[in-house]
């Protein structure tokens, strides 16, 4: 349906994958207040609790008529996009039904593999997929700041640590944002991220070797995002940061990637492509 134009309001009907969870309840309300989308599906596993009840009363907004069911594909055979903010195993699995279904598909799902990536790009073959680490124009933003600063100061005066802290729930390490910003810094100091970066730290390490990018990670309560990259030299330190007060920044971006993404052409975006970050 990605092909066809939006539905009779003129709106383009989306569908939430993982609409029972924090993230799918935020995509919920975020699609209900911004115009020209309309929610038109949302899907949980098999054995949800969620699964039969109302998506707008799950999402405290009061009854929208819209099911939680576990059978995707005729939910995505009316849709142009689909929002998902599951696991990667699923987000996997999805990316093959909305290519097949030729609808538009947000992915904000993160601790993916190598192997996982190569299956969504596989995907993105043949739909048009925006995935991102972190969907806020925040974060968005501070990465461009972040390769900027990587490429002005080098790796002979400025060692560069990314610092994040996420509440207790969250099972990827480092989050997807970390590591974004790490790619954006050693685009940045032209280095390829995985030759370079420092994942773990733990006993006798020995001195830090100049040009690598550390990451640390910290997990509590009920935290929703802090990120932290840290340009430390001999004598200053320049610390660029965003905090995340509400998912409502990650809902809404997603929403406009699915708007921005419908009628392109296949392939696989970022939001800086959504953002108009790079031009
Ligand atoms: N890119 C961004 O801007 C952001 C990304 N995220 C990422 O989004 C993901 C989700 O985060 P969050 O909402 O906090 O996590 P939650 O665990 O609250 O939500 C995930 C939901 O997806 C459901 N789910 C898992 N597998 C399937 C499947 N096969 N079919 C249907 N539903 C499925 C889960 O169901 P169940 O509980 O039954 O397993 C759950 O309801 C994480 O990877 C997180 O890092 C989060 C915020 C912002
Ligand atoms: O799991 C989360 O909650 C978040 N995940 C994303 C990440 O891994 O960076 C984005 C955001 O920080 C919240």
């Amino acid at each position: 349906m990605s092909g066809e134009a939006n539905n009779a309001a003129g709106e383009m009907n989306l569908v939430v994958v993982g609409a029972g969870g924090r993230m799918g309840q935020a995509l919920i309300r975020a699609i209900q207040a911004i115009d020209g989308a309309r929610l038109a599906g949302a899907i949980e596993r098999e054995g949800s609790p969620h699964l039969g009840r109302d998506a707008g009363e799950i999402a405290g907004l009061g009854a929208l008529g819209i099911t939680i069911t576990d059978d995707p594909l005729p939910v995505f055979a009316k849709a142009h996009g689909v929002l998902d903010f599951t696991s990667p195993g699923a987000s996997v699995y999805f990316a093959g039904l909305a290519a097949q279904a030729r609808i538009v598909h947000v992915i904000g799902t993160t601790g993916c593999s190598p192997e996982d990536e190569a299956q969504i790009r596989a995907a993105a073959r043949h739909a048009v997929i925006v995935k991102s680490g972190n969907m806020s124009l925040g974060v968005n933003l501070l990465s461009v700041l972040v390769e900027k600063a990587a490429k002005a100061l080098g790796p002979e005066d400025f060692d560069i640590e990314i610092l994040e802290m996420h509440h207790k729930h969250k099972v990827d390490a480092p989050s997807g944002t970390a590591l974004l910003l790490g790619e954006a810094a050693a685009r940045g100091r032209n280095i390829n991220l995985s030759e370079h970066s420092v994942r773990v730290r733990d006993g006798y390490t020995g001195p830090r070797e100049d040009g690598t990018i550390g990451f640390a990670t910290l997990r509590g309560g009920s935290v929703i995002g802090d990120h932290s990259v840290i340009l430390a030299g001999t004598g200053e330190t320049i610390t660029l940061s965003h905090q995340a007060q509400d998912r409502a920044i990650f809902a809404r971006g997603a929403v406009k990637a699915a708007l921005w993404a419908h009628g392109r052409k296949p392939g696989l975006y970022s939001m800086r492509d959504v953002l108009g970050l790079d031009s």
